[in-house]
């Protein structure tokens, strides 16, 4: 039997890095996912992981990752767990034999994940994984978390932990409690990824929808408005940790300009979801909404500038929106990766492939995405 899952990938609205320092922000899943496929073996003693879109394979036999692991006893557990230090050395030490290429070292991250979400959840069974992503990785929508969700997803769906019904056909939901437990293992993946995430992305990946999120808690908002944004990669690669970490330190050094900067996101963000959540009368509030949202965007972009975390190429995309009178700001850790721009309901399609192909020129790549769709999902295939 193989089972597969998948989780979304996300936009934050408002409030990305004030929300790892305990301020709120406003999330949203889009509907692009990342699937894991995970294949108990039966006729060889090995661990294989395919990473369909950075092109790597890894194939460990069950007696290594036991030997390498042993000091520590069977990592297997049926809470969440988070991985010590000295643990991810050792499986440094497991992904290291098998070369991990140079160029491609700032994705060792996600195999140390993998390695310990795999062993904890599952101990130490044979197996084939396969994971592949329609979203960008390392682009600030959420790929890490939907890679940690969809693979908690697939091992709990495979451990004694949840008990699903595996007769089901096509895709199903989790109940809340076995969502919460995907969600906490999720979690467990995405410190190694990030260091320091706040639990957002991880939680709207598992639970979909639009949330607000603070402090570790999350709450559902019931967006009554038709929210459309422009995506826009600039594919200028970044790394959420030391974006994070940057702004840290920069917390620490300006505690108390940082602190008012801070509280001045927390504000757009629960604008927001005062304004998303509030029903349009007509077309008139509704474009008065659409405005509000503009400005509150602009705002936080301006923001997230002055905490350090946007680049050239993110200014370009909101100077080239804004000669088509359209509001943009980063989305995500920022340094590059993709920017949201408002997609009011009165703009034409034209406008939209303008401002499309112009920023084409730059060598950007432009899309919209839905907006707002469910949370991670899993499906059971007997004929393998
Ligand atoms: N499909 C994938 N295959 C392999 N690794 C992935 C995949 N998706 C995410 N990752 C891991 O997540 C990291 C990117 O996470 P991050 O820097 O937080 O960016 P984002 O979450 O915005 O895409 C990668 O370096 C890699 O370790
Ligand atoms: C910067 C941050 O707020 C969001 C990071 O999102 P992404 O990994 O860039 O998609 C970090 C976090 O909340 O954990
Ligand atoms: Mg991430």
């Amino acid at each position: 039997m193989e089972v597969t899952a998948r989780a979304p990938g996300k936009i934050i609205l408002a409030g990305e890095h004030a929300v790892v320092h305990g301020y709120t922000a406003v999330a949203s899943s889009i509907d692009l996912y990342t699937v894991f496929s995970i294949r108990l073996r039966s006729d060889d003693d090995t661990v294989k992981l395919k990473l369909n879109d950075i092109g790597l394979d890894f194939s460990w036999s069950v007696r290594r990752i036991k030997e390498v692991l042993s000091h520590l006893g069977s990592p297997f557990s049926s809470t969440p767990t988070s991985c010590s230090l000295e643990t991810i050395k050792s499986l440094a030490t497991l992904v290291d034999e098998q070369s991990f290429p140079e160029t491609k070292i700032g994705l060792a991250s996600g195999v140390y994940a993998f390695l310990w979400l795999y062993t904890s959840i599952l101990g130490f069974k044979p197996a084939t994984v396969t994971v592949s992503s329609e979203l960008p990785v390392g682009a600030g929508l959420g790929s890490s978390a939907a890679y940690c969700v969809s693979l908690s997803a697939a091992l709990l769906a495979l451990s004694d932990s949840v008990k699903l019904d595996v007769s089901q056909k096509g895709w199903s939901t989790f109940n809340e409690s076995e969502a919460e437990l995907v969600n906490k293992w999720a979690f467990e993946g995405e410190k190694i990824i990030h260091g320091k995430p706040s639990g957002v992305d991880n939680s709207v990946s598992t639970f979909g929808n639009v949330i607000k999120f603070k402090s570790g808690v999350m709450t559902g908002v019931n967006s009554n408005m038709p929210l459309r944004m422009l995506i826009t990669n600039t594919k200028v690669g970044r790394d959420t940790k030391a974006l994070v970490a940057n702004v840290s330190a920069r917390k620490s050094r300006h505690p108390d300009a940082m602190c008012s900067v801070l509280n001045a996101i927390e504000a757009i963000s629960d604008e927001w979801s005062t304004i998303i959540q509030s029903h349009a009368v007509d077309d008139l509030y509704l474009s008065a909404n659409e405005e509000k949202l503009g400005e509150l965007m602009e705002m936080n972009q301006g923001l997230l500038l002055s905490i350090g975390v946007s680049h050239a190429s993110i200014e370009n995309v909101l100077q080239t929106s804004m000669k088509y009178k359209l509001a943009s700001k980063l989305t995500g850790a920022g340094g590059g990766g993709c920017v949201l721009t408002l997609l009011p309901t009165h703009i034409s399609g034209e406008v939209i492939d303008k401002l499309v192909e112009e920023l084409g020129s730059f060598g950007f790549q432009s899309f919209t995405a839905g907006i707002g769709g469910k949370g991670v999902q899993i499906s059971f295939d007997h004929s393998s």
